[in-house]
């Protein structure tokens, strides 16, 4: 028997809807923290998908000055690289509105992962978590955050009762060595959505949360089975 599952799933018909919900959606929870906490914690991911779900959200209006942001995941180059997540999200998310927010690194300049993992960490800590929203997206090998698969830390991460609150990530899929958010950090969130495009992501996130096939050894199965938040499958063709 399966475990009961926690994910709702809202479609769209194109890509443009689905990011504007989104934003709203999140924009909604970062007001939210604002009003009972008086500052507000969003933690998003990098890749391809995002970036009209962050053009539409650095247009909000909300009091971004006292809003946090921060990654998921970040790959480990240079926030001059095209392939640094901070890059991204420095260009398309804190624009606007939004420029006012307070962006948190991952990647500390160390020359690895594993020499800048405590101070990534130091940084994580230092936020007054819970996460207001947190933004996964999904690979097509079923990677979600650098939870890869084969990854050398994954058991680690996905482990969740451990303590670590990133951990670096090294894996054939990778491209770079990585560093991670681990579940247990991911999920002390308030709300957590995975925002996803194409029918290929459809259909192996439905194998996934059945754990059919290869598809039950997709990290990502990790959160769409897990009991502690509910998940908001946000997709689009
Ligand atoms: O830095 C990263 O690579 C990510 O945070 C990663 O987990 C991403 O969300 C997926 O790889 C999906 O990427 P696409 O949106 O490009 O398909």
């Amino acid at each position: 028997m399966h475990p009961p599952l926690n994910v709702t799933t809202h479609s769209f018909t194109d890509c443009r809807a689905q990011a504007t919900a989104l934003a709203e959606r999140v924009a909604e929870r970062l007001r939210s923290g604002l009003a009972e906490r008086g500052h507000a914690v969003l933690a998003v991911s990098g890749g391809s998908t995002p970036k009209d779900f962050f053009d539409r959200l650095s247009h909000e209006k909300l009091d971004w000055a006292r809003v946090q942001v921060t990654l998921v995941d970040e790959r480990w180059v240079p926030d001059t690289d095209e392939r640094s997540n901070a890059r991204l999200v420095k260009s398309r998310l804190l624009q606007q509105a939004a420029a006012a927010a307070q962006f948190v690194p991952l990647y500390t300049g160390d020359a690895t992962p594993e020499a800048g993992q405590g101070a990534a960490s130091a940084h994580i800590d230092a936020l007054p978590l819970p996460f207001d929203a947190v933004v996964l997206g999904m690979g097509d090998d079923g990677h979600t955050a650098s939870f890869f698969p084969g990854g050398d830390h994954l058991a680690e991460a996905l482990d969740p009762d451990g303590y670590a609150r990133v951990l670096p990530m090294r894996a054939p899929g990778a491209g770079e060595p990585r560093i991670t958010l681990t579940l247990p950090t991911l999920l002390e969130t308030r709300a957590l959505y995975l925002l996803v495009a194409g029918e290929k992501k459809r259909d192996l996130l439905a194998d996934a949360r059945l754990g059919l096939g290869e598809a039950q050894h997709y990290p990502v199965r990790a959160v769409l089975t897990q009991q502690r938040v509910p998940v908001s499958v946000y997709w689009c063709p």
